[in-house]
């Protein structure tokens, strides 16, 4: 059977500051170094070692995949990095601190910024960090692809080409996939692979570090809905940490 594992990144420097953070191109911390060996001996332990490894082109997701295959003793693994992987465009909320943004706009406009499907915040202003126009990584791409605000519809759209022309023909070819992404990224995912209802996408978090593993029927449908964390108990309580931050 195709075995897909998703991880979100090891927690970053904004992760641990609390700060929207988007497309702004931070590192890790250190506990999110040691996060990603964490996630290396689960792998281990379970028996899913990556034969391939897709990450976004964001530092805090490349690193994380680079680090499980060190921890593996498999840097020879392949990894692929696309820009359809990042995290959602956070727009003009990047940069700011969660209890700030819940305090000037209120809890219910909070949330749905944080967790609907289709409501995206307000837009960034050119220039600020996280800019995509300003960043040679995304010159290549043709002028409006880049966003300046995502909502999870719009990170949806974008990422699911290449789930379907790239991750899903590695996963039918039999290989062990390990797709290393983001909160939102990886919720969109998710959110298509168990075809969660709108009220699900609003209640889904995914932790930081925890590896989460699908084994994928011959269409790719998961066997498991909801897939399974390598560590449950856990992932319940990180995940439940993330749903109350800025809080
Ligand atoms: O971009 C970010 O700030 C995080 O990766 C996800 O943040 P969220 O959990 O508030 O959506």
């Amino acid at each position: 059977m195709p075995s897909l594992v998703v991880l979100r990144h090891g927690e970053s420097e904004w992760n641990s500051r609390n700060l929207f953070t988007g497309w702004v191109d931070v590192d890790l911390t250190a506990r999110g170094e040691a996060q990603a060996r964490h996630s290396a001996a689960l792998l281990r332990e379970a028996g899913l070692l990556p034969t391939v490894v897709h990450t976004s082109v964001l530092t805090r997701a490349v690193r994380t995949g680079a680090i499980v295959l060190d921890a593996l003793g498999r840097p020879e693994v392949p990894t692929r990095r696309h820009w359809r992987l990042n995290e959602r465009c956070y727009g003009a909320l990047q940069g700011m601190a969660r209890t700030v943004a819940r305090e000037r706009f209120g809890d219910d406009l909070y949330l749905l910024w944080r967790r609907s499907f289709d409501v995206a915040p307000p837009p960034l202003e050119p220039g600020t960090p996280g800019d995509p126009a300003a960043d040679p990584r995304y010159a290549d791409l043709p002028a409006g692809t880049l966003p300046r605000t995502e909502s999870l519809a719009d990170v949806t759209a974008r990422l699911l080409p290449y789930w379907r022309e790239v991750i899903a023909p590695d996963l039918r070819s039999g290989q062990t996939v390990l797709v290393v992404a983001h909160g939102n990224s990886l919720r969109a995912l998710v959110a298509h692979l168990d075809q969660l209802s709108p009220d699900e996408v609003l209640g889904l978090n995914i932790p930081t570090g925890m590896p989460l593993h699908y084994e994928l029927a011959a269409d790719l449908s998961p066997v498991v809905r909801g897939g399974s964390y390598l560590e449950p108990g856990a992932a319940a309580v990180a995940a439940a940490a993330v749903a109350a931050e800025g809080h």
